[in-house]
C-alpha cells in the first residue's frame, strides 16, 4: 500500500483582483514507503500549496488524499490532531517557524504535549534530548532560544521538532533554500541519514534541480498547478520529455558541489 495516494486533488485561491487561481489543478500520484519524491517547479507553480494539502494544513476543494490508507479529508479535527504526529512538515524559514519566546527544549517538546501520549515530564525530556542529539545538537542547546542559534542550527531544531513524535511521513518544504551551500549539503546529508535510520518517507519541495537530483529517487515537475512530468529522477532529469522541464533545466544554475561522503559540517 502506498503511504501517500492523491486522486484529482484541487485547490483554487482568489487573486487580490478576485480572479480564480488554480494553485493545485487536478493532481494524482502515489508515494511508496521509504521513497523521496521531489516536487520541482518555478515560484508560484503550486508546490507549497500541494505540500500543505497533503498534510491537511490547508483544505483541498476536491479530490481524495489518503495517508497510510486513511482518508485525510474525512478525519475530524480530533482525529487529525492524533494523526499529526505521524505526518509532519519542515518549513523553509527555520527562524520564522520557531517561536522566539520559547527555549529549544520547549519548542521540541511541544508536539509531544499536543499528542498527549508521551508520558511524564522526565520521559518527554529524555525524548527531546535524544532527538536533539540525533540532529547534532547537544544538551547545551536545551535552554537556548532560536535567536541565539545559526540558521543551520535553527533548521536542525525544526527537524528535531518534526522527528520527536516519530513520524512516518515528512514534507520538506524547501528546507535548505535559506541556508548557504556548505550548511545546505550538511543538512541534506543529515536528512538522508535520518531517513535510512528511521525508514522515513519524504516529499521534498524545491525549486533547485541540483538538490533534487542528489536527494530524490523520483521527481514530479509542477507547472501552473499540474504535474507535467513524473518519474525516476534520473529519467526525468537526464531525458526530459516535456518542453517545460527542458526550459526549467536550461534556466537552472550549474551543478553545486555535493559530496555525500564527507562529514556533516556543524554550523
Ligand atoms: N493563501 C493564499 N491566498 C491566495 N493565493 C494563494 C495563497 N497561497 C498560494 N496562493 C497562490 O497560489 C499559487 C501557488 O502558490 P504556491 O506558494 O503553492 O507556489 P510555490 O510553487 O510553492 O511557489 P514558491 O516556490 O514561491 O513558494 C500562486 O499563484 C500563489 O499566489
Amino acid at each position: 500500500m502506498p503511504i501517500i495516494e492523491l486522486k484529482d486533488v484541487r485547490k483554487t485561491f482568489r487573486s487580490p483582483q478576485g480572479l480564480p487561481v488554480a494553485a493545485v489543478d487536478g493532481i494524482s500520484f502515489s508515494v511508496e514507503r521509504g521513497e523521496t519524491l521531489g516536487i520541482i517547479g518555478e515560484s508560484g507553480s503550486g508546490k507549497s500549496t500541494l505540500g500543505r494539502l497533503i498534510l491537511r494544513l490547508s483544505e483541498a476543494d476536491s479530490g481524495t488524499i489518503l495517508l497510510e490508507g486513511e482518508d485525510v479529508r474525512a478525519l475530524s479535527k480530533a482525529q487529525l490532531r492524533k494523526r499529526r504526529r505521524r505526518w509532519q512538515i519542515v518549513f523553509q524559514e527555520p527562524f520564522a517557524s520557531l517561536n522566539p519566546r520559547l527555549t529549544i527544549r520547549q519548542i521540541v517538546e511541544e508536539p509531544l504535549i499536543v499528542a498527549r501520549t508521551y508520558g511524564s515530564r522526565a520521559e518527554r525530556l529524555r525524548r527531546v534530548t535524544e532527538t536533539l542529539e540525533e540532529v547534532g545538537l547537544s544538551q547545551d542547546f536545551l535552554n537556548r532560544r532560536p535567536a541565539n542559534l545559526s540558521g543551520g542550527q535553527q533548521q536542525r531544531v525544526g527537524i528535531a521538532r518534526c522527528l520527536v513524535t516519530d513520524p512516518a511521513l515528512v514534507v520538506l518544504d524547501e528546507p535548505t533554500s535559506s541556508l548557504d551551500l556548505t550548511i545546505r549539503a550538511s543538512i541534506l546529508r543529515m536528512l538522508s541519514r535520518l531517513q535510512a535510520a528511521r525508514g522515513l518517507t519524504y516529499v521534498f519541495v524545491s525549486h533547485d534541480i541540483e538538490t533534487v537530483r542528489h536527494f530524490c529517487s523520483r521527481v514530479a515537475v509542477m507547472h501552473r498547478g499540474r504535474f507535467v512530468e513524473i518519474g525516476s529522477t534520473h529519467d526525468v532529469l537526464s531525458n526530459p520529455q516535456q518542453p517545460y522541464t527542458k526550459a526549467l533545466m536550461s534556466a537552472a544554475m550549474p551543478p553545486i558541489p555535493y559530496n555525500p561522503g564527507t562529514q556533516e559540517v556543524m554550523a
